[in-house]
């Protein structure tokens, strides 16, 4: 899709078009009513301690402790979701004015490890977050950090929240949805 939109972009002097790359998005609007409510067992780290916090799941399985980070597992740029919203907004202001095709990355800049998430969030819950070390997950890198120099530059848009405020915002969404959207 960002190679098609790049092509049309080439194609056409007037065209404008920014291409978003999303690092880690978590957390859930302030007002506790819209929050990730994955179908199934989630596949993402966030929702996954959040249904642990809330009992919905046994114990979360750490996918690896020997990478090469502080304490050996994957380290992410988690990204508030309101930070995300913000940077659409931003987008689509700089693209009233700009020419061309941008990509920019949208993250804090900052990492955390798999270890420190279930940490901040057993902080921000108050819930013990039971965990069990298990192997490595196909796929997976060991970091993945943003460069957030040009979304600064280019969008005037940096992160305002943290990760004590993604996992504070996922908990008031999860505590009053135990069962996310279900009716039950
Ligand atoms: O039950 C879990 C889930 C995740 N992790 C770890 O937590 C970190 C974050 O995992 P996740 O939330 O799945 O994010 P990513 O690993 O960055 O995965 C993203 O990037 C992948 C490859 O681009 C996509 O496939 C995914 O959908 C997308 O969420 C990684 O170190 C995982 O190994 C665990 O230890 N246990």
């Amino acid at each position: 899709m960002a190679l098609i939109i790049r092509d049309w972009a080439a194609s056409w002097k007037e065209a404008s078009a920014v291409l978003l790359r999303y690092f880690n998005p978590v957390g859930a609007d302030a007002s506790g009513r819209i929050g990730e409510d994955p179908n199934g067992i989630p596949n993402n780290l966030v929702p996954y301690i959040s249904q642990v916090a809330v009992g919905r799941l046994k114990h979360l399985n750490v996918f690896g402790t020997d990478y090469k980070t502080r304490d050996g597992t994957g380290e992410r740029d988690y990204i508030h979701v309101e930070d995300l919203a913000r940077a659409h907004l931003a987008a689509i202001q700089f693209s009233g004015t700009s020419k061309g095709c941008e990509a920019i990355n949208v993250g804090t800049g900052q990492g955390a490890t798999v270890l420190e998430m279930v940490k901040a969030f057993e902080h921000a819950s108050g819930r013990a977050v039971p965990y069990k070390i298990g192997p490595r997950r196909d796929g997976d890198v060991a970091r993945s950090l943003a460069a957030v120099d040009k979304a600064e530059r280019l969008l005037g848009w940096k992160a305002n929240l943290d990760v004590a405020d993604m996992c504070r915002t996922t908990w008031n969404w999860q505590s009053t949805n135990p069962n996310g959207y279900a009716q039950d």
